[in-house]
């Protein structure tokens, strides 16, 4: 059977389970065996390093660069990406050809005794990779001892198993992907804990020169997801070249509207502006736009300041 695509992804076990789904979606939708597709493993810098954030090593491009570079040099046809991880500039010569259907945006409590944020005793130890989980959390329990925790998500529901910390906060969609949800205490709702812009999507990047390739990709990808995308990451793109700023951002789409809700907060949740917008998804960039351009004009101007 000869490769008609390869698939480029990081090695972590949620980026594995992304790929597999876009493979197992692309082997239904042509009617061809699994095997046609390819799945390439390539080693990126932010799943090296392990002690320190995200936001200070070097930004959401530690976990694509490497996967770029494979792809410009042609070694891979697509990369599987979460959306959230993704950079809303991308290098020059890549685009991102759709998204697969959204999973649950919401972002999901995983306690050991305790089952929801609320019941968490006074000054209990919680782990967060995630500024925007931290900011939200001190919002809401300023008294909780909030503390980094990084590295894959088992990794974290270890942590907690073990005792280490009293809980943490996971994006919903992962832990599903992951087979994991059974580790779910309680669900944040989205009014109180809106999620980050992107979460629960999978992107799939391509070259423009592409073209056929592009309309297989197409294929399996959903347009509803791609307009709700679109509006969050202009919204972010706008407000966020750093990553240093908690920033959440949702739109949902129904028919051919779109709903937008942005919030900005100050790190240690002492502040918070948000803004919310609707109109046609036919302008969804211009909605996130005009949702971010609101919060930048309420908010004093350090908010984005780090
Ligand atoms: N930054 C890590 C990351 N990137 C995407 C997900 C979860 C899956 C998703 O949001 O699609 C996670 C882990 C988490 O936030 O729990």
């Amino acid at each position: 059977m000869t490769v008609r695509l390869k698939i480029g992804t990081r090695g972590s076990p949620l980026a594995l389970a992304q790929a597999y789904e876009t493979r197992r979606r692309l082997a239904a939708h042509f009617k061809t065996s699994e095997d046609a597709f390819e799945i390439c493993i390539i080693k990126v810098m932010g799943d090296e390093i392990l002690d320190r954030a995200l936001s200070e090593a070097g930004g959401k491009g530690l976990f694509t660069r490497e996967l770029d570079q494979a792809q410009l040099d042609s070694q891979v046809d697509i990369c599987v990406h979460s959306a959230k991880d993704l950079p809303t500039l991308l290098p020059e010569g890549l685009i991102v050809a759709g998204y697969l259907p959204r999973e649950d945006v919401r972002d999901a409590f995983i306690g050991g005794a305790a089952p929801t944020l609320a019941e968490l005793p006074q000054g209990a130890r919680v782990g967060s990779a995630s500024l925007r989980r931290q900011a939200m959390i001190r919002r809401l329990r300023p008294d909780l001892q909030i503390e980094l925790l990084r590295g894959n998500v088992q990794t974290r529901l270890n942590k907690v198993a073990s005792g280490e910390f009293a809980a943490t906060l996971l994006a919903l969609a992962g832990l599903r992907r992951l087979g994991l949800a059974d580790k779910v205490t309680s669900i944040l709702s989205l009014d109180e804990f809106p999620p980050a812009c992107g979460q629960g999507a999978i992107a799939i990047t391509a070259r423009p020169q592409d073209k056929q390739l592009l309309a297989d990709v197409a294929a399996i990808c959903d347009p509803a997801t791609g307009y709700a995308l679109t509006a969050e990451r202009a919204f972010l793109h706008v407000l966020d070249g750093s990553c240093r700023t908690p920033i959440a951002g949702h739109a949902t789409v129904s028919g051919d509207q779109l709903k937008f809700y942005g919030l900005v907060l100050r790190k240690d949740g002492s502040q918070a502006f948000d803004a919310r917008i609707e109109g046609p998804v036919s302008e969804a960039a211009s909605l996130g736009e005009q949702a971010a351009r609101k919060i930048l004009a309420d908010a004093p101007s350090d908010i984005l300041a780090f």
